[in-house]
């Protein structure tokens, strides 16, 4: 079988994750009148993601933390794969359930390593394999295991700790992930390449993983399914985020999603979907010379450095790549790069913020597989937009330039605004 045959008949996704049903669950804090959760039914499919969002105060985390148990439903049932979980013992429920929180909620005065064996240990793990455990994580969230596994977590930035949270999270392989507001505390440009590697790790793992967060984007970003509450935990709307922007169930979806839902619609095109263009790479080390043949066989003026894994460290031109023998180590850290699973804004955002006119394109884990200009985006972007405002709306500025529309130019008047009949 070649290999476009094989991508082209890809088998479905594996899935290790399990379904999560609530069944009726309610929570009443103590000292409230009202409930911060009245009786909400879900049902969360094996293997998906399902984001949740809705205003503050809506029951967000609340719901969430019922499901591992943080917090006692007041009322109802939780289900996981089938088996009725509300009475079991909680600790035992929380091994196969990962948690992730806001900044990684990592122990301070532990490595790495020591914060992602946390689990393992407990389970009675031995050395050895809780040892292979931790690099395999570390790698699957794209952090170097030799450079990484024996720091402290102050000495890592926002983006690598939550990276270590995660693979803390998913240490003892839970079949489910809990994160609530994730990615709240880095900065954009971080919180796109979490995103992704999120997306990349569910692809490989087949986690059912529940996101609580603010951002819509982020909701139809990575959700397979939305979750829009309102106040006391009310579902407004559960389904796929193009079914949400489509299809707006209540008046208050639509106005949580907002006015700019057609625009709305590029956080759900993915860089996936446009073709990336093919990149020289070249490793560190490698002879200058032979990576210049190989750019200029293949018309490229500039090249992509790349590590041991695939990811890039840098994208010379060849001029800057000539002045050295070897290619050097080099690390460019205001390099555009985004996944496959990105959306489109999150390639403009990445363009934007490099001041650069395209960006790098990696794999879920951060290996490259080519680049993509502003061009290209663009031309998608106004395709869709074009498609999105219908032929008759289109009246081009030539027409009206000329004259030649017969259209009526539209004249705004305010209510009171006085109107001369005769003018
Ligand atoms: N421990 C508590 N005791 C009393 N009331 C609480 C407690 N925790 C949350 N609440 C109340 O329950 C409601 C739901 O809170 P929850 O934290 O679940 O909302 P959320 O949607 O996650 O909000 P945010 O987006 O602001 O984090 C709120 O009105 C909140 O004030």
């Amino acid at each position: 079988m070649t290999e476009s045959s094989t991508a082209s008949t890809a088998p479905a996704r594996t899935v290790t994750g399990a379904s999560i049903h609530l069944d009726g669950v309610m929570k009443q804090y103590r000292g409230q009148d009202k409930p911060a959760v009245a009786r909400l039914d879900l049902e969360i499919e094996a293997g998906n993601i399902v984001t949740f969002v809705g205003p503050s105060g809506c029951g967000k985390t609340t719901t969430l933390k019922m499901i591992n148990r943080l917090i006692e439903p007041t009322e109802g049932r939780i289900l996981i794969d089938g088996r009725d979980v509300t009475h079991e013992n909680p600790d035992k429920l929380r091994q196969s359930i990962g948690y992730v929180i806001q900044s990684g909620g990592l122990f301070p005065h532990w490595s790495v390593a020591k914060n992602i064996g946390a689990i393992p240990r407990v389970l009675g793990w031995d050395k050895k394999r809780i040892a292979e455990r931790v690099e395999y994580l570390l790698d699957l969230v794209g952090l170097d295991a030799a450079e990484f596994a024996d720091r402290l977590p102050k000495d890592m930035s926002g983006g690598q700790q939550q990276r270590v949270g995660v693979a803390r999270a998913l240490a003892a392989d839970p079949p489910i992930l809990l994160m609530d507001e994730p990615f709240g505390a880095v900065d954009p440009i971080t919180r796109v390449r979490l995103q992704d590697s999120l997306i990349g790790i569910q692809h490989e793992l087949g986690k059912t993983i529940v996101v609580v967060t603010h951002d819509f984007d982020e909701a139809t970003k990575l959700g397979d399914k939305v979750l829009i509450l309102s106040e006391g935990g009310h579902i407004e709307q559960y389904a796929p985020p193009e079914d949400i922007l489509a299809n707006p169930a209540t008046p208050f979806v639509e106005d949580f999603i907002g006015s700019g839902a057609t625009l709305a619609h590029l956080t759900l095109s993915r860089v996936r979907d446009v073709e990336a263009a093919p990149v020289t790479t070249a490793r560190v080390g490698e002879d200058s010379q032979t990576v210049l043949g190989r750019a200029h066989a293949a018309g490229h003026t500039w090249v992509v450095v790349v590590d041991n894994h695939g990811h890039p460290r840098a994208w010379p031109s060849l001029d800057e790549l000539a002045a050295k023998p070897q290619v050097s180590d080099y690390i460019d850290r205001r390099l555009p790069v985004v996944a496959r699973s990105s959306t489109l804004n999150d390639a403009l955002d990445s363009m934007l913020a490099a001041s650069q006119g395209g960006t790098l394109v990696t794999d879920g884990r951060g290996a490259v597989v080519g680049s993509l200009s502003i061009d290209t985006v663009m031309e998608v972007i106004r395709g869709q937009l074009s498609e999105a405002r219908p032929e008759e709306e289109r009246d081009g500025y030539i027409e009206h330039a000329e004259g030649s529309s017969t259209d009526e130019m539209p004249v705004i008047v305010a209510a009171d605004d006085e109107v001369d009949e005769h003018s």
